[in-house]
């Protein structure tokens, strides 16, 4: 089956990305998300980063317009038929992304491959609420989706190499570099990332310095091109905590448990960046 069209479930941050950089390499995208307003803040993103490429000569205006023009917006599963491959990027919980899956399953063509983009839920766990679990995979692009080369593929227990390959050499068609990882809890990235953003977050709990100061020795002692503490409100601080809970839940480390600090901005609704306020206020 050779990929064609590719539908891409979620306007946020990543699906409006990954389905940039579908649309940039050729393919046709369907971009769905649960309401209009979503979806037009999505193509704004697109948009916008398309016209700073052109300002850098990297694309023509024509380009720009091409590209634009392989896009379909729905806030509708329905257009899952005409799918040759489906990604979800909606919000990171167990409950919404089965639901997702268990209707993509009804309505995708049989053939058709589900990857979730999800940041450490188990892609064997989602699998299992549809009726192809050995279609279903983990492709996981990095957060900004436009500029980081990596692609975490992760295989489901049931999972086959065929499906494998297919994921391995569409990431390559995107220009992006594929590595495997088998399905446990936060993959590679997020095992090793998000450890060291909640202890940056116990950092400033315990009052051993301030996020500005924690964020400055990560960048000019350890040549981190964000601090941990930046990083958490681009990712998302509820994105950020949903990770910690998998990782708590599914290791059953106390080493993973959740800082304090963290779960009471979320509650706030101070969830970094696309809030406007998380541990920096933005404009
Ligand atoms: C949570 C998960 O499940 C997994 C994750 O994704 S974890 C998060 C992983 N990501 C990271 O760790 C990102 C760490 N930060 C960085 O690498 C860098 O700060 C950065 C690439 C984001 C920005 O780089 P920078 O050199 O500081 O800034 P800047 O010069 O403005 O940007 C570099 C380029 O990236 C582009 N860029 C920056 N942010 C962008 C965005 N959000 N979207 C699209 N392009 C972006 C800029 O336009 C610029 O492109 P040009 O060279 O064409 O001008
Ligand atoms: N942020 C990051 O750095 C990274 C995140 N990820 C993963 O990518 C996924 C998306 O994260 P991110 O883009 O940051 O999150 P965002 O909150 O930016 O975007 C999620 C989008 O999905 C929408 N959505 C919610 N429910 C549904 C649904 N049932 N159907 C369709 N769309 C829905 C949300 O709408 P609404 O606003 O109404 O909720 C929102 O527009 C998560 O699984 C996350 O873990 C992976 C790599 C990096």
């Amino acid at each position: 089956m050779s990929i064609q069209k590719i539908m891409v479930i979620g306007a946020g941050q990543m699906g409006s990305g990954i389905a940039q950089v579908a649309a940039q390499t050729g393919f046709q995208v369907i971009l769905q998300d649960i309401k209009d307003e979503y979806l037009a803040r999505g193509l704004k993103v697109i948009e916008k980063n398309l016209t700073h490429n052109i300002e850098k000569g990297k694309i023509s205006v024509e380009e720009k317009e091409q590209i634009l023009a392989r896009f379909q917006l729905t806030t509708e599963l329905g257009l899952a038929s005409e799918a040759d491959f489906i990604i979800e990027a909606a919000t990171e919980n167990m409950g919404t992304k089965t639901k997702i899956f268990q209707e993509l399953d009804q309505i995708a063509r049989p053939d058709v491959i589900l990857a979730s983009n999800t940041s450490s839920l188990p892609i064997t766990e989602i699998a299992a609420v549809t009726g192809r679990p050995n279609q279903v995979i983990g492709m996981h692009f990095m957060n900004p989706v436009p500029v980081m080369p990596l692609v975490e593929v992760i295989r489901g227990l049931a999972t086959t190499d065929v499906v494998y390959q297919t994921v391995e050499n569409l990431a390559k068609t995107m220009k992006k570099t594929p590595v495997e990882v088998n399905d446990f809890p936060g993959f590679i990235s997020n095992r090793v990332l998000l450890p060291m953003i909640n202890e940056a977050i116990y950092t400033v709990y315990e009052g051993v310095a301030t996020p500005e100061a924690v964020d400055q020795v990560m960048k000019l002692g350890m040549n981190h091109p964000m601090g941990p503490l930046e990083l958490a409100d681009f990712i998302g601080l509820d994105t950020c905590l949903s990770i910690m809970e998998i990782l708590h839940e599914g290791l059953g480390d106390s080493k993973y448990r959740p800082c304090p600090l963290l779960r009471k901005y979320v509650k706030a609704g101070w969830l970094g960046r696309k809030t406007g306020r998380g541990f920096y206020v933005y404009e």
